[in-house]
């Protein structure tokens, strides 16, 4: 379960990112941020594995204070949260395997780990023949789809994307769409920013609206499933 109670964000320049925003998210939900650009979706999303911090207010992850930890303790949230970012940042120059391996390296996942986690997440995203070939010379979506994989190999409890359909034409954001439903159908909780609403109307899903930091609309159109999976518990 993740809270946020009466969020703010002011940011330094004075621009308010956020103003006083309140949901509650449960384990295995979809669910997607709207408004328009600049509304604060960003801003939102940053939040959960705090890339940024509020101003005021409180979030909760399972029952940790996400204000309350300490550094070491904010490596193990970002373990907890797979994001995947507007511009996602690859080694170039490294095949599409490395760049995923890349993070569990970066995790301390145990080594002898690594091979399944590395297949069953080339698997879901249906990438493993294109295992060797370098990110720079995959198509868009493909990229997305090793971002993904990229974000999920570490199986983290909740996967976070922003504008992950941007720059994609309809058939390949339909794809990545159906790969995300489909995570998200293994238990995995997905918070999915778009300023799309065609997407939204498509896929109908709970919908979190913000206009400029104000949280104007929540509702729950048929998007919730829970799971009890114990992999699911978060562990501090
Ligand atoms: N680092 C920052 N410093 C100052 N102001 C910021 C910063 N990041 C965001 N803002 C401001 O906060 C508000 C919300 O921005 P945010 O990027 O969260 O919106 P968004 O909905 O994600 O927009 P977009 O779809 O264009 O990315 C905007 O007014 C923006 O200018």
């Amino acid at each position: 379960m993740i809270k946020f109670t009466h969020i703010s964000k002011k940011y330094d320049n004075g621009n308010y990112g956020l103003k006083d925003v309140s949901f509650k998210i449960e384990q295995g939900e979809f669910v997607y941020v709207v408004g328009k650009s600049g509304a604060g979706k960003s801003t939102l999303l940053k939040m959960f594995n705090r890339e940024e911090m509020p101003t005021s207010g409180e979030i909760l992850m399972g029952n940790v204070k996400i204000s309350r930890l300490k550094n070491n303790q904010v490596y193990k949230l970002r373990r907890q949260v797979g994001v995947i970012r507007q511009k996602d940042l690859f080694l170039p120059n490294r095949s599409a395997y490395e760049n995923v391996e890349y993070v569990l390296s970066a995790c301390d996942v145990p080594k002898e780990e690594w091979d399944k986690r590395i297949l069953d997440a080339f698997t879901t995203v249906g990438m493993w023949n294109f295992r060797e070939h370098r990110t720079y010379e995959l198509s868009i979506g493909q990229q997305k789809k090793i971002a993904i994989a990229r974000a999920i190999v570490t199986s983290p409890p909740v996967l976070i994307a922003d504008e992950a359909t941007a720059n994609l034409d309809n058939r390949s954001a339909m794809d990545i769409m159906k790969l995300f439903n489909k995570i998200n159908r293994q238990g995995m909780t997905v918070v999915f920013a778009t300023h799309d609403s065609t997407m939204v109307n498509t896929l109908r899903r709970r919908t979190l609206e913000l206009s400029y930091g104000n949280l104007i609309r929540d509702d729950r159109k048929g998007g919730y499933s829970a799971t009890n999976d114990p992999k699911n518990v978060y562990v501090w």
